[in-house]
């Protein structure tokens, strides 16, 4: 098939049509062609690759007033709209014609209507940019294509940071997934994200925060989950770290909720990913890559002290582009949890801003965009495009009152259902809206869900089934408050839980059998203390930590049966390793009360 690119002639300068020519690509030309007569743009400049080009984006995003340089070379700040701070849940549509419990939906030609109508003439006076990126390594089994065309130089360059240029890899008609962004007026409320399966495309107009109009990030989630479940592979939003243990590395893949672990947890390990994976299986080996080549991550509370690695990427030279954090007059930025003294004024993304008003200096959910390659833990396999071997899976959660800070599930199944599946978490400042709230998000993936959990999660299941050895899957929370609404552990505890589980995948160590599956025991937590991080644990401390509160697990388990109860189609085993669950608790309950100390407990 020939399909014209005289629309392009008039429109683009240089020979980038004639490249576009050679990709013999007519999926592309019809693509762009019909977004070029929606939008209307004044001219399109595409991103073949060069250098030169990224240079171009960088001068645009400066010259149209989307980013400011500052005083570190490579460093600009970008603000959002004081109402477009964070993930828009509420303004964002899988277009489906059927009801998906906890999914948002909208029926798909109300959708299409509703979003081409805004797009419609978006694009005139301005410029609009084509990407051409692959989410995974390039050649590679795990690669996806995908193209972004937005009118906004600051999502392009965002892209270019985070994700692989591929634009050669389009050749001869090659599928990809598509992404039209436009700014919009950026009315606010007419902000849209509607997510079009059928056709592999997202559109999204009137925002310009990251996690809504970056199509390759969340975005293109809610195309990877589908095909995943439909080819029989997991897109996940984990991070991929490798841990270092008695036998040499151990990766893991960890999924927390926004907000609550994966960037944090990235940083104790050897770096693959912080935020996404795709998981697919090899010769019975569960595989994993990650899909970005970069970090989009939360600022609020890095300091010297806790967080050096990010510390440092933030501080030297190279590209950073800093969102919604205070700008101070000398061209720095200031954020909050810093631990450095507050400037006295500056300006951040509600206009001028002084210490006097009380008001804080940056955004909850500001953040920071870099390469991956700026961190200095960064792995030698993170381009693998066989991607690393995942031994451990972590599914970690922002519980307040009730989880124990590590448990490992005694089987794919049991881990999945009780663990992964049964996922409820406080919402944080990522997602617009009243944060501190226990919400169910199995998985960590409840907001990008594009499809039925029923059939996610037979995914999940078969998945497992089809391993040689299945990852040992861990419960984490790191988030646990005493009585006095403290939290009981330090940030640096992550690392015992994390050298516990590797201890689990090298078979080196024992644990107690509880209902809700194993923990650890006193002494080896007291080990990994002492060597870890050279300081005491108590036996005070362990009892307090891990005390199982049964009655409130049993509580857990009873609301979460009740979700599941309500698809008519939820796999049978994810019911019953629930009512197993339930069915043991309820024995210990009668045994031991409603909470049970571990030294109660016996060694299995
Ligand atoms: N109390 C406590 N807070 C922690 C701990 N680890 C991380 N945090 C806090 O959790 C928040 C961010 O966690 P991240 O690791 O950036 O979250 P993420 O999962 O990468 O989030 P997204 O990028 O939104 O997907 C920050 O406010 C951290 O200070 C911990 O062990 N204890
Ligand atoms: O998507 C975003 O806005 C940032 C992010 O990683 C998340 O919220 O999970
Ligand atoms: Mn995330």
């Amino acid at each position: 098939m020939k399909v014209s690119l005289d629309f392009l002639n008039d429109l683009v300068h240089g020979d980038s049509v004639k490249k576009l020519e050679s990709l013999n690509n007519y999926r592309l030309i019809e693509f762009l062609s019909n977004v070029v007569k929606l939008c209307e743009p004044d001219s399109v400049y595409l991103i073949t690759g060069r250098n030169e080009e990224k240079e171009y984006i960088r001068k645009k995003a400066l010259e149209r007033g989307e980013e400011i340089k500052l005083k570190t070379s490579g460093h600009t700040i970008h603000f959002d709209h004081p109402l477009d701070q964070a993930r828009a849940r509420e303004d964002t549509f899988i277009l489906t014609d059927s009801k998906i419990p906890y999914v948002n939906t909208k029926p798909r030609n109300e959708g299409l209507n509703e979003i081409l109508g805004l797009l419609k003439g978006s694009m005139r006076g301005r410029e609009m940019y084509v990407g051409f990126y692959s989410l995974g390594p390039r050649n590679s089994p795990f690669q996806i294509l995908a193209v972004q065309v937005t009118d906004s130089p600051y999502v392009i360059h965002s892209e270019n940071i985070l994700y692989r240029n591929a634009f050669g890899d389009f050749n001869n008609n090659k599928q990809f997934l598509r992404f039209v962004h436009s700014k919009g007026e950026l009315d606010i409320r007419k902000r849209r994200i509607m997510i079009d399966l059928a056709d592999n495309t997202v559109y999204s107009i009137n925002t310009t925060y990251a996690g809504n109009s970056v199509g390759l990030k969340k975005l293109a989630l809610r195309l990877t989950i589908t095909k995943a479940a439909e080819e029989g592979w997991l897109s996940e939003h984990m991070a991929i770290i490798g841990f270092n243990g008695d036998n040499g590395i151990h990766y893991f893949t960890a999924s927390f909720p926004s907000g609550s672990g994966k960037t944090s947890t990235s940083m104790i390990g050897s770096l693959i990913s912080d935020d996404l994976a795709f998981i697919r299986e090899f010769d019975g080996f569960p595989k994993a890559v990650n899909p970005e080549i970069g970090v989009f991550g939360i600022i609020q509370g890095i300091n010297a002290r806790d967080d050096p690695i990010i510390w440092e990427v933030l501080h030297k030279s190279g590209e950073v582009i800093f969102s919604n954090v205070l700008m101070t007059e000398d061209g720095d930025v200031y954020w909050e949890g810093s631990e450095l003294p507050k400037p006295e004024r500056g300006y951040n993304y509600e206009g001028k801003w002084i210490r006097e008003s009380g008001k804080p200096a940056s955004h909850p959910n500001a953040r920071f965009t870099v390469p991956l390659t700026s961190f200095k833990n960064l792995d030698g396999n993170w381009d693998n495009p066989n991607g690393v071997v995942i031994d451990g899976i972590i599914f970690g959660v922002r519980d307040y009152s009730t989880l124990i800070p590590v448990v490992e599930a005694f089987s794919w199944s049991h881990g999945v259902a009780t663990i992964g599946a049964s996922m409820e978490s406080a919402r944080t400042s990522a997602v617009i809206g009243k944060s501190d709230e226990l919400e169910f998000n199995p998985m960590a993936i409840l907001d990008f869900m594009p499809i039925s959990l029923s059939r996610y999660l037979r995914n999940y299941l078969n998945f497992g089934k089809r391993l040689r050895r299945s990852p040992k899957i861990f419960g984490f929370n790191y988030f646990l408050k005493d009585e006095n609404n403290k939290f009981m552990n330090s940030k640096e505890d992550k690392r015992i839980w994390v050298s516990w589980a590797v201890k689990r995948v090298e078979e080196t160590t024992d644990a107690i059998y509880t209902p809700i599956g194993f923990i650890p025991l006193y002494e080896d937590l007291k080990a990994l203390y002492k060597r870890v991080l050279g300081r005491e644990y108590s036996k005070e401390e362990y009892e307090k930590q891990f005390k199982i509160k049964l009655k409130r697990y049993l509580e857990k388990t009873d609301r979460i049966i009740g979700i599941y109860l309500k698809f008519d189609d939820i796999p049978s085993e994810i019911i019953s390793e629930l009512e197993m669950q339930r069915k043991r608790i309820i024995d210990y309950i009668s045994k031991y009360g409603d909470s049970v100390s571990p030294f109660r407990l016996e060694k299995t």
